[in-house]
């Protein structure tokens, strides 16, 4: 049966500092890189949570080495890479594009499938591209087979990225253990969440990997050693929105500990969008601390590059003064859910006015009442139910687990910043 969790409503202004756990984003890059090293890896502080612990898992399903350290940290020891395999995507888009390449330079079969929704998730174009570089798969989409034959020859592809940037960092991932390396064109419409090939690309280059980004849409990875990795996971700043959220719908101050000064993350960008609608953000060495402003202000905002943060933003602009306007993110119907639809169908059932439009949505402020939120399995939904049920009483979420996707304890972490027991 599915859960259901009558989200807390706040007694007042929310107070709290809450540290959050790493970054989905970063570990999961970093587990690839550390299986392709040239040598064993440290990776401290790493988010454990499904989608984390799927990459582990596909990898290690691969002959890669993956052990607890004692202090949290995951010890990655390469090896041979090899199938008969079977790789559990869940519903991780990082899962899905980032390991077929893997499963490209490993010797025998590799099956791939996932959750019912993943299926749905635009993934052809990873494949596409990797048969042009070289490689024998059979299938469109999940669940399909890679044959692999321990390498891949690699060069140039072109792709349309328009539906996901993780086209993209997926084929750069694996490029320096391709023969000829890759360069990985784009054509078509915009691709979105450039911040997080940026995040490639800085890793890439951090173990020692020449890439060329200089010319916009065409990256370059030459071929070379990966080297070894030691690294401290950053929190998951996107994440941490959520948290930021509570404070600025209840006017409280809620502080996230660690928040990097410099960083690859897309979710740094909650910063300004906070900012935009009035509450005070500041960052300093205790972290990153906002402080709610007594009236919410609407935006219109392009949140192309951070398509991720729109489910918090949707959830903040319902308490604005007007209307919102969520633009360039289009993309997001091929996320977890159809997450246009899926923010406009649950807004409206508690009252709101929600239109689609054909890039984002407009949200205008309405009276809430409580009610039913579903999540569609989708983790992100559930905690902008979370961010309405603090001053909407009678939100009740449905599926509340479905955060565990990026966030192991959501609903005791929320708890705790309320002062309450989970
Ligand atoms: O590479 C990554 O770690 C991600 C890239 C983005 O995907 P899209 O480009 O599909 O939006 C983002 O939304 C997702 O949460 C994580
Ligand atoms: C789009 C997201 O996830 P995924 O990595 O599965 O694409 C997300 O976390 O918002």
């Amino acid at each position: 049966m599915t859960q259901l969790w009558p989200a807390p409503v706040a007694r007042g202004a929310v107070h709290a500092t809450v540290p959050v756990p790493g970054s989905k984003s970063i570990t999961n890059r970093a587990l690839v890189l550390a299986a392709l090293a040239d040598g064993p890896s440290t990776l401290r502080a790493p988010l454990r949570s499904r989608d984390t612990e799927l990459m582990a898992g596909a990898l290690r399903s691969l002959g890669v080495e993956i052990q607890d350290g004692p202090d949290g940290s995951w010890q990655v020891t390469p090896g041979e890479l090899r199938g008969p395999a079977e790789v559990d995507c869940g519903l991780a888009g990082t899962v899905m594009r980032f390991v077929p390449p893997v499963a490209a330079l490993a010797v025998g079969r590799v099956t791939f499938d996932g959750d019912p929704q993943a299926r749905q998730r635009p993934l052809g174009t990873v494949l596409d591209a990797l048969r042009e570089l070289g490689a024998d798969i059979s299938g469109d989409a999940l669940p399909f087979d890679v044959h692999g034959t321990g390498k891949l020859t690699g060069g140039t592809v072109t792709i349309d990225a328009s539906a996901s940037s993780q086209f993209v960092s997926g084929l750069l991932l694996s490029a320096p253990r391709f023969e000829q390396g890759v360069t990985v064109r784009h054509d078509g419409k915009p691709v979105p969440s450039l911040p997080h090939i940026e995040m490639t690309v800085a890793m890439l280059r951090a173990a020692g990997i020449d890439v060329d980004d200089r010319e916009p849409n065409t990256w370059r990875v030459a071929p070379g050693e990966i080297r070894a990795l030691d690294v401290e996971i950053e929190p998951d700043l996107s994440n941490a929105t959520p948290f930021l959220a509570a404070a600025a719908v209840t006017g409280g101050t809620v502080t996230v500990p660690g928040w990097p000064a410099q960083t690859t993350q897309a979710g740094d960008a909650i910063r300004d969008i906070l900012s935009l609608m009035g509450a005070q953000v500041e960052r300093s060495e205790a972290g990153l601390t906002v402080t709610g402003p007594a009236e919410l202000a609407p935006v219109d905002i392009d949140l192309h590059d951070v398509g991720e943060l729109t489910p918090t933003v949707a959830a903040l602009a319902a308490f604005a003064t007007g209307r919102s306007r969520l633009r360039g993110i289009a993309h997001l119907r091929g996320h977890e859910t159809d997450r246009l639809a899926a923010l406009q169908n649950e807004l409206t059932k508690l009252g709101g006015a929600v239109e689609q439009t054909e890039d984002g949505l407009l949200v205008e402020p309405r009276p809430l009442t409580g009610g039913n939120w579903h999540s569609y399995a989708d983790h992100r939904m559930a905690t902008a139910g979370a961010i309405l049920g603090l001053k909407v009483p009678g939100v009740v979420v449905e599926d509340i687990a479905t955060t565990a996707k990026t966030i192991p304890d959501f609903p005791g972490m929320w708890a705790t910043m309320l002062g309450e027991s989970a």
